[in-house]
């Protein structure tokens, strides 16, 4: 297979098909078995074409009398790769890459399409200025959005969030390419132990500031054959993630309820912390996912965790006042981690935004019924968007009396002050996160 045209089908795929970028390249890579060389060169592209996308776009606006949406799929991916290559891959020399996208254009499209795509990669050759970034005089939302590669209305948001200089400082955040993050299942291996095992092999690794059992594994290409995964003593998970199951604090006795479960990360280190007295109910809405949270228990030898098909906004009626603890890990916008989807950082839209705080809303009504007098109720997503974070759970607060919210980081090492942990990705250093600690008083 051809390698550009094997990037345009996944790009395809991905635009088209709402395929998730990491799933498409390892299971194309796997599919037609590339070798190394093949496999950089493809993840490139790919990867590269995705990142750049807001640029490219911009400049095919500029380059051709026919929108984006007017054009056929297929030729609106081969002119964003073949636009890619000429604008920010060296080693491609234009005449090359311009060749490649006309005979792809033949091949995938027709005689037409390939006329089409050399006029307007020819005229890029012509025109280098459509590739400028605007200065931040000339237009400040432009100018972060296309030299950071997010959308204008995200930068719009920021702006207005945190100013210019921390925009930046978290824009260059996710612009970094995240490091494999994984969680030590302690109770059978210890941090260290693990440590030393990995050096052992050759792989250099690195313990989370904030997380015990977090581990940095520095040495990303040595994932797949991570013996540690395969044997059940390691999961991986972002460290900001692993924070939430301390905050909720689980004991040997405990009923503990996760209502939005899958795939389990949490579920499973709640499971783990806990101990095998803790019982684990993991709940999702989708029963497919359920079968994610199975797999998972499985791989770790947790045999403490059950799951449950239910929507958690009417979770309360089938387990009214049943749980010690319950934890809500909310669906959200996911703009803490736009460091790690490339793709769903284009796919985000601003309306998306408006419509969340009202299910987060409704999904922790229904779980708080499920708290014991005395039990724990834990809020968290992965967004730094305040109005699906602080915000919900005040509300939530001045209509629930019989809560209190407690300090998060008071059952871990969270050093910021505050209720709330509030993880600000240019501050800390880690995906962004928000968790609410609350206490049912009566
Ligand atoms: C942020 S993810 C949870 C991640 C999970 N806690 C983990 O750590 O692996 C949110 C989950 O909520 C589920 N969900 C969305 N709406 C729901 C609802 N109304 N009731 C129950 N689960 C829901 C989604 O299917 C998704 O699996």
């Amino acid at each position: 297979m051809n390698i550009r045209e094997l990037a345009v089908r996944s790009l395809l795929l991905i635009w088209q098909d709402g395929g998730y970028s990491n799933i498409v390249v390892s299971r194309m890579i796997k599919k037609y078995a590339l070798s190394d060389r093949d496999r950089r060169f493809y993840t490139e592209l790919v990867y590269g074409t995705l990142r750049y996308m807001a640029m490219l776009d911009r400049a095919i606006g500029m380059l051709s009398k026919r929108s984006l949406q007017q054009m056929d799929a297929v030729c609106a991916a081969i002119l964003r790769l073949g636009l890619y290559q000429l604008q920010y891959l060296d080693k491609v020399p234009p005449s090359a890459a311009c060749y490649e996208a006309v005979a792809l254009a033949r091949k995938m499209g027709h005689e037409g399409m390939a006329k089409f795509v050399n006029a307007v990669l020819r005229n890029a050759l012509r025109r280098p200025e459509v590739f400028v970034v605007p200065s931040r005089q000339e237009d400040e939302v432009l100018h972060l959005a296309l030299t950071y590669h997010q959308q204008n209305w995200f930068i719009r948001r920021c702006l207005q969030q945190y100013g210019f200089e921390e925009t930046v400082k978290l824009c260059r955040f996710f612009d970094t390419i995240p490091e494999l993050c994984v969680r030590i299942q302690t109770q059978k291996i210890s941090r260290e132990k693990a440590m030393a095992m990995l050096a052992e092999k050759g792989i250099v690794t690195r313990p989370g500031r904030y997380a015990p059992e977090s581990l940095y594994i520095e040495t990303n290409d040595a994932v797949q054959n991570l013996e540690l995964l395969a044997a059940g003593r390691a999961m991986i998970q972002d460290e900001a993630s692993q924070l939430v199951a301390h905050v909720l604090d689980p004991q040997p006795g405990d009923v503990v309820l996760d209502v939005c479960a899958a795939p389990g990360g949490k579920t499973t280190h709640i499971a783990s912390l806990g101990g095998p007295d803790c019982l684990v109910y993991g709940a999702d809405i989708y029963e497919h996912k359920l079968q994610l949270i199975r797999e998972n228990a499985k791989k770790l030898q947790l045999s403490n965790i059950r799951t449950i098909l239910q929507d958690a906004v009417r979770i309360g009626e089938r387990f009214p006042a049943k749980a010690d603890r319950v934890l809500v890990d909310a669906p959200c916008s996911g703009l803490g981690i736009l460091r790690r989807k490339l793709d769903l950082r284009w796919r985000k839209k601003e309306q998306d935004l408006m419509r969340l705080p009202s299910l987060q809303t409704r999904i922790l009504n229904g779980a708080a019924a499920c708290v014991k007098t005395g039990g724990i109720l834990v809020y968290s997503t992965c967004t730094i968007n305040t109005a699906e974070n602080a915000a919900v759970v005040e509300a939530f607060l001045q209509r629930h009396t019989e809560f209190t919210l407690l300090r998060a980081g008071e059952t871990c090492s969270w050093p910021q002050p505050g209720k709330y942990i509030d993880v600000l990705p240019q501050r800390d250093g880690i995906d962004g996160f928000f968790i609410a600690k609350m206490r049912r008083d009566s």
